[in-house]
C-alpha cells in the first residue's frame, strides 16, 4: 500500500508544481483569495467531492481583520481578470473564500478532517534574479502580496491529497473532509469555520505546514507550542491645533499612541508561562506644525497558556485606556484576529509516527517540537474537535528554504509536497491501524 501511494503521488509531481507555481503567482492576502478559491473549488467539484462553500462554511460575524467593502470588490474584480472562474465567484463574493470538500466512502468509519489554509501575506515579492520564483516567471503579480509562508504549498497538498484519496476510494472507509481555510495570517480565519459548524463532526483533525525551520526531509508529528493570540487594532482620536499659536487647544493622539507604545512593553511577565506583546505598526499626525488629532496602532500580545494572553490582553486593555485618558484623547479598539494555545493528542502523534515510519521517507520523525513558536489558528479546530473527544494533530514537513518564512525572499524545495500528501493519504489509508476499526 505504501508503495502504491508513493507511486501515485510522485506521478503527480509535474501537475502538483505547475499548481503551487501558479498559486505562488497569483498570491492572495486573507479574505481576498477569491482567485485560489475558484480554481480549488472547480478541481475538487472535477474530481468528484461534494463542496460546502463560502457561507455554509464561513460564519459571517465569526470573521476577523476582514478587508473594507472597497477592497473586498476591488480584488474581487482583480481576481476575475486574472483567471478566477467567474461561476464560483457568487459563493466567495464578500469574504467568504472558505471550502471544505467532502467524500463519503460508503464504508463504516470515522471523519477525519485536514486542514489547509490559502492566504498570501501582505509583502512585497523581490523581483530580482537572484530569486528563484522571479527567475523561473512565477513571482507574484500582485503587488503587496506574497506567499511567503508557503501556504501556497499547503493549498496545493490539499488538491494532491484530494486526487489521491479519490484515486483509492475504493480502499478508503469512513469519511474524508478536505479544509482549506482562509486567512490563517493575523488568525483570522478558523473561527469562522469553526462556529459554522465545519470541524464538529470530524474524530481525527490533522492541520498542516511546510519548513517553519524544521531540516529538509524531517517530519514533526505534532508541533505542540502555538502561543494563543488577540491581535487588535487601536485608533486614537485627538484635535487638531496650531502648534505654534494654540498647544493648549490640542488633544494630542500621537502622545497618546506613543505612550501606549511604551506602557504596553513595560507590562510585567506572568508567572503562568511565556508572553508576547509587539507594537507593529504606529502612525500618527498630518503636518510638523499640527498637533496631531489622529494615532492608529497594530498590536499584538501572545501568551504560552490561553490564561497568560488574556492577562496580556487586559493589562494592554488599562494601558491603552490610560494613555488615552492621560492625553484628553478618543480611542476605539477592533479585534482583528485572534487563536488559542493547543497541544495535539499523544494517540494521534503516535499514529501519525508510525505512518511516517512505514513510508520511509524521512530521515527523522519528531514528535514534538519543543520551544516557542509563533501562533497558528488551526488551534481553534484542534480544541474542538478534542472537546467532544476526537484526536488533534498538527504536523510540519520540514524542507530547504531560500529565506525564513513572512521574508521577501521565502521560497521551498517543492518535493515536501509529495511527502506531505504522501503522509495525509497514509493516515486515511491506513486509519484501521488506529485503535482497531471505528
Ligand atoms: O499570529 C499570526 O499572525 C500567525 C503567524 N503564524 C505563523 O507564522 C505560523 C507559524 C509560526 N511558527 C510556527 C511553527 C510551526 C508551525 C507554524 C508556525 C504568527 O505566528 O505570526
Amino acid at each position: 500500500m505504501v508503495n502504491e501511494i508513493s507511486e501515485r503521488v510522485e506521478k503527480l509531481f509535474p501537475a502538483l508544481q505547475t499548481q503551487r507555481r501558479d498559486l505562488h503567482k497569483y498570491a492572495e492576502s486573507g479574505w481576498l483569495e477569491f482567485r485560489t478559491s475558484t480554481l480549488v473549488a472547480d478541481r475538487l467539484e472535477k474530481l468528484g467531492y461534494s463542496l460546502q462553500l463560502g457561507k455554509e462554511v464561513i460564519d459571517a460575524d465569526s470573521r476577523m481583520g476582514l478587508p473594507s467593502a472597497t477592497v473586498l470588490a476591488e480584488q474581487e474584480q482583480r481576481a476575475l481578470e486574472q483567471g478566477a472562474i467567474a461561476r464560483w465567484m457568487p459563493h466567495f463574493s464578500g469574504g467568504f473564500t472558505g471550502i471544505v470538500a467532502t467524500l463519503e466512502t460508503g464504508r463504516p468509519g470515522p471523519v477525519m478532517g485536514f486542514r489547509v489554509d490559502m492566504d498570501a501575506l501582505d509583502l512585497n515579492e523581490v523581483l530580482e534574479d537572484e530569486h528563484r520564483p522571479f527567475r523561473e516567471g512565477f513571482a507574484s503579480a500582485n503587488n503587496g502580496m506574497m506567499h511567503a509562508c508557503g501556504h501556497d504549498g499547503h493549498t496545493t497538498i490539499g488538491l494532491g491529497l484530494a486526487e489521491v484519496l479519490m484515486q483509492v476510494r475504493d480502499q478508503l472507509c469512513g469519511t474524508i473532509k478536505l479544509i482549506f481555510q482562509p486567512a490563517e495570517e493575523g488568525t483570522r480565519g478558523a473561527k469562522s469555520m469553526v462556529e459554522a459548524g465545519v470541524v464538529d463532526d470530524v474524530d481525527y483533525f490533522t492541520a498542516v505546514h511546510i519548513g517553519t525551520g524544521v531540516p529538509a526531509n524531517h517530519i514533526v508529528c505534532g508541533n505542540d507550542t502555538f502561543m494563543a493570540t488577540t491581535k487588535l487594532d487601536v485608533r486614537f482620536t485627538g484635535v487638531a491645533s496650531h502648534a505654534g499659536g494654540k498647544p493648549e487647544d490640542g488633544r494630542n493622539a500621537l502622545l497618546a499612541a506613543a505612550q501606549a507604545t511604551l506602557g504596553l512593553h513595560a507590562i510585567p511577565r506572568h508567572s503562568g508561562g511565556d508572553s508576547r506583546i509587539n507594537v507593529g505598526v504606529l502612525q500618527a499626525g498630518t503636518g510638523r506644525n499640527v498637533v496631531p488629532s489622529s494615532a492608529t496602532m497594530k498590536v499584538e500580545t501572545r501568551g504560552t497558556t490561553n490564561e497568560v494572553n488574556e492577562f496580556i490582553y487586559q493589562q494592554a486593555l488599562k494601558v491603552i485606556s490610560g494613555a488615552a485618558e492621560m492625553h484628553q484623547v478618543k480611542f476605539d479598539i477592533k479585534l482583528m484576529g485572534a487563536a488559542q494555545s493547543s497541544t495535539p493528542t499523544p494517540a494521534w502523534v503516535n499514529y501519525i509516527h508510525r505512518q511516517a515510519e512505514k513510508l520511509g521517507e524521512f530521515e527523522q520523525i519528531i514528535d514534538r517540537q519543543e520551544g516557542a513558536a509563533g501562533s497558528e489558528d488551526a488551534t481553534y479546530m484542534m480544541e474542538r474537535v478534542k472537546s467532544r473527544g476526537g484526536e488533534a494533530s498538527y504536523v510540519i514537513f520540514g524542507t530547504d528554504l531560500s529565506a525564513g518564512h513572512h521574508n521577501e525572499l521565502f521560497d521551498f524545495d517543492e518535493k515536501v509536497m509529495m511527502q506531505g500528501i504522501k503522509t495525509l493519504a497514509a493516515l486515511a489509508l491506513n486509519i484501521a491501524e488506529f485503535k482497531g476499526v471505528n
